[in-house]
């Protein structure tokens, strides 16, 4: 068993603060800085806060030699005492002179601030929520050097991520993920991501998620099992179920991915703590001021640095030997014929036996590599915070939860669902997508013009639209879209059966189609389809996630299955919980539920005993 943080209770070695789960991956932690009082003006275009995507694109490193007193002195003296504030403006100004291309969008209603103001109080990213309000679905937030673009409305989320996708590519966020994902799906260039995404996408058929659904019942039968023995004998336990659901969801994504088997749930490895000192970096560079690390010596002298590079090794040794492994038992087909393989017999269903064992692929260790690990962290804390939240979600709210476990208990019993059963799922599978419409992993999504465009006009915005220019940044607000007024009724309140109602708005009419449950098609789920781009946790268009079907297969497997045979209530209240300042939106505190088992579910532990040590 891993040893308890004295701090915070949690794994230790995991990370810095006993979280056994950092924060975020799939989109800058810059958008979380916290928020306080700020100006909101019209046309103002002087940009006075740096934030750290900012200083990533500050290739100058003429500012790394200017002697630190003068700098520090300088920067005091900008910010009328406040240095945070006087070193951002000397950025700047530096980044300004030089750096800043003409991004156009002139006419793009601006938001402002001082650095001082995001103190204390809420991440950012529900900070500009407020300004969607104030400012509508289009508006330019003038901190740092850049100035970025918000974007809250579906008409122009389309544009973006549909109609003009090719337009775009990850910017920021690329900058960020390059050094641990390298030319992955995730930051990838045009270039790079058209053949590899024409490799992966197949990957992911029907056959496989069915063997994939399997997998997920056994890794829950582990879960189970552990507490099963916490609960033992009518016993209740006080559990951390964010952390239970990450530990889930490496070994999920593990075996998916790679056949690899990270037993996380029950023990604890190198390749676990490295998997987790990553994400942890990555963090830590999105948020920090400069990029030293891309000084020569960083890697040798920081120690933070130096660690990085030495969980990467270990990571990428682990992932090198698989890669080697799989290829050394090549058996190279087409698509087509691989798709047919049976998946119930095959004994390595992954999808790096796919990429390896499809024919003409690209079949570079370095591209392999650069694969598995942008869906490692694609894929496990994005739908272990879906879990959380969705558990959340239901604990506040019984009469969901009580539609929920009755349809488990009719539906289920104490089968473990395939994916037959989970078409009977229907309430758990809304609850999912109505926590993910709450609480979108991540909140924001990021992209920057690879050449001019005119950005359709948003609902109340400038009917002539708003041309940018190439090198414009934008930020896809995912919560502000989700929880627009204009698109959705009581877009605060936690009601799953909004899915299954159709909804429009006559103000948007002929311009947005509205959500249409009908639209969703052969889909288990809703998505952005069906509410033309208001509902967009996976993304969509040409970038939409790969693993959509996957992480809802998943994440309905374990909901179910846990639900049926425990009962969770709140330790402390759900006030506790609170939301983390981070880039994804993570709980602030964890998710501690007394847990103990249900009635209805006390037959089936037998079984999972049994089941608790079979693999995928
Ligand atoms: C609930 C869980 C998940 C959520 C909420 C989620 C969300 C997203 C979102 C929003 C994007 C689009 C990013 C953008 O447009 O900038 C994305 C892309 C991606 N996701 Fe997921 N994801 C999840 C699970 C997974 C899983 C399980 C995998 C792999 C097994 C995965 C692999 C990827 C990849 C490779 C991309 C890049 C696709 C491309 O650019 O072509 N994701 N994900």
């Amino acid at each position: 068993m891993p040893t308890p943080c004295r701090s915070s209770g949690r794994h230790a070695g995991l990370s810095e603060c006993g979280r056994q789960g950092v924060r975020p991956l799939c989109t800058a932690r810059l958008l979380s800085r916290p928020r306080g009082r700020l100006a909101q003006r019209q046309r103002n275009t002087r940009p006075c806060v740096t934030v750290c995507s900012g200083a990533a694109q500050l290739a100058g490193w003429g500012l790394f030699f200017t002697p630190g007193l003068l700098a520090v002195a300088y920067s005091y003296w900008k910010g009328k005492g406040n240095v945070k504030d006087g070193f951002s403006r000397l950025l700047t100004e530096v980044s300004q002179g030089y750096l800043q291309p003409d991004v156009g969008g002139e006419t793009i209603p601006v938001a402002q601030g001082e650095l001082s103001d995001l103190v204390g109080g809420e991440p950012l990213f529900k900070a500009l929520y407020q300004w969607f309000l104030d400012s509508g679905g289009v508006y330019k937030l003038a901190f740092g050097p850049k100035a970025f673009i918000v974007i809250s409305d579906p008409i122009v989320v389309r544009h973006l991520l549909k109609e003009n996708a090719f337009n775009y590519d990850k910017g920021v966020l690329a900058e960020i993920l390059e050094p641990i994902m390298g030319k992955g799906l995730i930051p990838a260039d045009l270039e790079t991501w058209k053949p590899r995404r024409r490799a992966i996408v197949p990957s992911f058929h029907k056959a496989y998620l069915e063997a994939m659904v399997r997998m997920f019942g056994s890794c829950t039968h582990r879960a189970l099992a552990k507490l099963d023995a916490l609960t033992d004998q009518g016993q209740e336990a006080e559990v951390d179920m964010e952390v239970e659901f990450l530990n889930l969801g490496l070994d999920i994504i593990g075996l998916g991915v790679f056949n690899y088997d990270f037993g996380s749930v029950t023990s604890e490895s190198p390749v676990i703590k490295a998997v987790y000192g990553v994400l942890k970096e990555a963090e830590h560079r999105s948020t920090f001021y400069l990029p030293y690390w891309k000084l020569p010596l960083a890697s040798v002298v920081v120690p933070r640095q130096r660690k990085f590079h030495q969980d990467l090794v270990v990571i990428n040794d682990c992932l090198d030997s698989l890669i080697a492994q799989a290829k050394s038992t090549r058996n190279a087909d087409d698509a087509e014929a691989l798709q047919a393989r049976d998946y119930t017999q095959v004994k390595d269903p992954s999808l790096l036996r796919f990429l390896v064992d499809l024919r003409d692929a690209d079949l570079s260790d370095r591209q392999l590599r650069d694969d598995l690990m942008t869906m490692l962290i694609a894929g496990h804390e994005t739908t272990a915070a879906v879990l959380t939240w969705a558990l959340f979600c239901l604990a506040q709210h019984p009469a969901e939860m009580e539609r929920v476990l009755a349809e488990v208990d009719q539906a289920l019993g104490d089968a473990t669902p395939g994916l037959a059963e989970l078409q009977e799922l229907p309430a758990v599978r809304a609850a999912l997508a109505e926590s993910l419409r709450l609480y979108p992993q991540p909140p924001i999504l990021i992209r920057r013009a690879l050449a001019p465009d005119t950005l359709p006009s948003p609902l109340n915005g400038d009917p002539a639209g708003y041309p940018i220019g190439k090198g414009a940044d934008l930020f896809i607000s995912v919560w502000n879209l989700h929880r627009s007024p204009h698109l959705w009724r009581d877009p605060d309140t936690f009601r799953p059966q909004r899915f299954s109602e159709p909804h429009s708005n006559p103000a948007l009419q002929g311009r947005w189609a509205g959500y249409r449950p009908e639209a969703q098609g052969s889909s288990l789920y809703p998505n952005e389809v069906a509410s033309d781009f208001a509902f967009i946790p996976f993304g969509g268009g040409a970038r939409k996630c790969v693993g959509d079907q996957f992480a809802l297969l998943e994440a309905t497997v374990i909901l179910a299955m846990l639900l049926r045979r425990y009962e969770f209530r709140f330790v402390e209240g759900p006030e506790r919980v609170g939301m983390a300042s981070g880039a994804t939106i993570h709980t602030a505190n964890g998710l501690r539920m007394k847990v103990t088992r249900r009635q209805q579910g006390v037959q089936s532990s037998q079984r999972s005993r049994e089941l608790s040590t079979v693999g995928a």
